[in-house]
């Protein structure tokens, strides 16, 4: 499914942010804090109503949709993701089936996501009773219950450690969904999206292959870093190295 965002403006926020994500691709949203990247995933997934500017699902404004027909195409991993009671770990990620209504597969889709992000262990636990990195594998499983064509990520990394970093972008790529993913670590974006966006207070400033726009010249312009951009020795991706930086920007 083809997520297309078009001039999107939230008062104060976003400046006409303009993306498209094609079927089946891996999209990085990049850029400084604070330059609208959750704001931009929250339109789309429709937690904020943008003031100008629509977001398509195969070209249909999402805003002509019942908000249960979206959640049934499109599902979120946010920074808002919060379980506020105690359920178990296989209560949160059967929630996750709640768009399609109750079908007798539901069991099996929900062990079947827990163990593919190396949860399965977790089942019977109280949710509120998990490590960070355990919880946010929990949320990514709910969202994979979902079975969506679009998976909307927000820092999906945050809390992992590398193994389960590694281990969790892989899984977003081999699903085969529309992925767009707001990530702050350049390298694993780099590694694991098609293509990238960079956001700079509220627009998109720079956009293509991790090797287009990864350039010592955008890093400078946008984060106001020094960086040498160097190829992985083994898959050739542009991998960055930073300069010792005396001032920092806060
Ligand atoms: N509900 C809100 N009311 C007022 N300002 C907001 C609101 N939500 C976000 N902002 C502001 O909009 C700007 C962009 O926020 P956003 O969370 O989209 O940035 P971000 O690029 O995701 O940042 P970060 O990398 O820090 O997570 C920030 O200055 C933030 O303080």
């Amino acid at each position: 499914m083809e997520v297309r965002i078009e001039g999107l403006a939230v008062d104060g926020i976003l400046r006409g942010v303009d993306l498209t994500a094609g079927t089946g691709e891996v999209h990085g949203i990049v850029g400084p804090n604070g330059s609208g990247k959750s704001t931009t995933l929250r339109c789309a997934y429709r937690a904020l109503k943008p003031h100008g500017g629509v977001v398509r699902l195969d070209g249909r404004d999402i805003t002509t949709t019942r908000v249960r027909d979206t959640a049934r195409d499109l599902a979120a991993l946010t920074q808002d993701s919060h379980v506020e009671f105690d359920f178990t770990v296989t209560e949160v990620v059967a929630m996750g089936r709640l768009p399609h209504g109750a079908g007798p597969d539901d069991e099996a889709i929900v062990r079947e996501s827990l163990t593919r992000v190396d949860a399965a262990h977790l089942a019977h636990r109280g949710f509120l009773t998990l490590s960070g990195g355990e919880r946010q594998r929990v949320l990514i499983a709910r969202a994979l219950t979902q079975r969506p064509r679009v998976l909307v990520l927000d820092e999906p990394t945050n809390h992992l450690d590398i193994s389960h970093q590694l281990a969790v972008l892989a899984l977003v790529r081999r699903l085969g969904v529309t992925v767009l993913a707001v990530l702050h670590d350049l390298n694993l974006a780099a590694a694991h999206c098609d293509r990238l966006h960079v956001l700079d207070r509220g627009r998109v400033a720079h956009s293509g292959t991790p090797a287009e726009v990864l350039t010592p010249e955008v890093l400078a312009e946008v984060f106001r870093v020094r960086a040498h951009v160097v190829p992985h020795p083994t898959t050739g991706v542009p991998q960055l190295l930073f300069d010792h930086q005396e001032a920092t920007p806060c």
